[in-house]
């Protein structure tokens, strides 16, 4: 039994991965679902789609196990799960069924709650129990609103009839047909429920954002069997060995297990984790302080430090469907590289607010510096350096709360392929990038979790030295040029901040 069967259910697509023991891709598949957009600033799924399409490629990857590679189901070892964080589902005990969309963490619906929460004074409460700045972006101000907005939601919470659950959770509920009710900690301490210390959920916090202790689910390591799957669902019941999420895995998998070394996402969003060991920094520089995983019950957590940058590839995303400038992702890099620089125009990709370190739900996009002279190809690059830009704030901010010198990052998610986007990171951020071989990280990062449970890998210095490089990207601009880029973007950023009005 050496192979692990890993699920990533991440923001825009269900994905399966099948792992080897060289923790080598066997065979993968990948189905996107619908997002929906009620009102501006608003962002849901159906958590029934999530499931089935997420049941659909573990499905189609089982198949083709059995029938590209003869492989037998008592080859797998165990079930994986990483997940989209923070997206929030509320569902009926007994049937099952949601009883709402899923809250995705891009909806902004909380904003205006969370601002009065700030002006209440709860920012230094939250800060200190939670690791994490009071924003929408978190679980709890999600759950609220479900409770508040869905016909008889509370008075059905409190009668203990509804479950909550991120989409780890909820994943789990339905392998298990509603056997398993629960979460891991790296999870829950994206809910702004979660103490990072007592490791727990925290009466306080629930009672501060109005949430019954009922609807929460247990809290199980991040490694560890803690079921089985439903054996119709794939021939056979599998253990489920881990439940990691996806950024905290992609660390995982980027085996960033020493104090100080971090990797950066570059996928819809950019998410820089920096591994801190077992102390929960708390960040001066607007940083979110978060479990990076706990592998077993009554041990210390690992933490992290972790910038969370909205826009990232989503930035890409928008040249090609709201612009119409490129036909696929990958043609941005050619026509950035068309030209030698953006003729000092600079795009802030504010789209749905600034996450770290400006945390503005106001923010909005903006396009500076342009003239006659800007052409599509200056707003390709303006665009590809905004990702740089965001992500070299976030590693600067970083730097200054560890006081650790980082002397790589490792770069991994969709858009880390485009070299041009590569360079630019380790020209701005004065790092340099490192791309491994093997770019699914973030699912690798849960397979090995489970992998480590049920004895397919024996330690993380196994893991360690299955992690090899692709190539590395040294920075090449000299320090005047990097301090004067990185003013020039500050203060393109200064003018998309508040722009909103509600
Ligand atoms: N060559 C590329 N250059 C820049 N961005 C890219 C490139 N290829 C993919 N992307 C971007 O990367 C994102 C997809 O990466 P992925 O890791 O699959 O994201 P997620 O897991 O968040 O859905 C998309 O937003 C896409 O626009
Ligand atoms: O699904 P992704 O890869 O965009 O990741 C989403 C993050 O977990 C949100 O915090």
């Amino acid at each position: 039994m050496s192979y692990i069967l890993a699920l990533d259910q991440g923001t825009t697509s269900s994905r399966a991965i099948l792992f080897n023991a060289a923790g080598e891709v066997v065979c993968t598949a990948q189905e996107e679902f619908e997002q929906i957009f009620p009102h501006p600033g608003w962002v849901e799924h159906n958590a029934n789609t999530i499931w089935s399409s997420q049941l659909s490629v573990m499905q189609a990857v089982v198949a083709e196990a059995r029938s590209k590679h003869t492989m037998s189901l008592d080859a797998i070892a165990a079930i994986a799960i990483t997940n989209q964080r923070e997206t929030t589902v509320v569902w009926d005990r007994k049937t099952g069924l949601p009883i709402a969309n899923a809250i995705v963490w891009q909806d902004r619906r909380t904003v205006d709650f969370c601002q009065s929460m700030r002006e209440a004074g709860h920012a230094q409460l939250v800060a200190d129990k939670t690791g994490l700045l009071i924003d929408s972006y978190f679980s709890a101000t999600k759950i609220r609103w479900i409770l508040d907005n869905v016909d008889g939601a509370r008075v059905r919470a409190e009668r203990g009839e509804l479950a909550f659950g991120t989409i780890d959770t909820w994943l789990v509920w339905q392998l298990t047909n509603g056997k398993v009710h629960a979460t891991d900690p790296s999870n829950a301490s994206r809910s702004m429920l979660f103490n990072l210390r007592t490791l727990d959920w925290d009466q306080d916090l629930l009672d501060l954002f109005d949430i019954p202790r009922s609807l929460l689910p247990h809290i199980v390591p991040s490694s560890g069997i803690l079921g089985h799957s439903e054996a119709d669902l794939l021939g056979r019941s599998l253990p489920i060995a881990s439940i990691i999420g996806d950024q905290q895995a992609a660390t995982f998998g980027q085996a960033c297990f020493k104090l100080g070394m971090a990797k950066n996402t570059y996928g819809t969003g950019c998410f820089m984790l920096m591994n801190t060991g077992d102390q929960a920094y708390p960040s001066k520089n607007r940083l979110l302080t978060t479990v990076g995983w706990q592998r077993q019950a009554n041990q210390a957590a690992t933490y992290c430090l972790e910038g969370s940058v909205f826009m990232g590839g989503a930035t890409i995303q928008w040249l090609r469907d709201g612009l119409g400038i490129i036909n696929r992702a990958g043609d941005v890099e050619a026509l950035a590289a068309s030209v030698p620089d953006t003729g000092d125009a600079y795009l802030v990709p504010a789209f749905t607010g600034l996450g770290a370190p400006d945390w503005d739900g106001r923010a909005r996009g903006s396009l500076v510096g342009i003239t006659r002279g800007t052409t599509k190809a200056h707003l390709a690059r303006a665009a590809l350096e905004s990702i740089a830009l965001q992500v070299a704030g976030v590693l600067g901010a970083m730097q200054k709360d560890s006081s650790i010198a980082l002397s790589e990052l490792r770069a991994d998610g969709g858009a880390c392929h485009n070299n041009l986007l590569m360079q630019m990171q380790a020209d701005f951020s004065g790092v340099a990038v490192v791309r491994p071989k093997v770019t699914e990280t973030t699912a690798l990062g849960a397979a090995y979790l489970a992998g480590l449970a049920t004895g397919v890998w024996s330690d993380t210095e196994q893991i360690s030295s299955l992690w090899a490089v692709d190539r590395v990207f040294e920075p090449l601009m000299d320090e005047a040029a990097r301090q004067n880029k990185i003013a020039r973007w500050r203060q393109a950023v200064e003018r998309s901040l508040g722009w909103a009005e509600n």
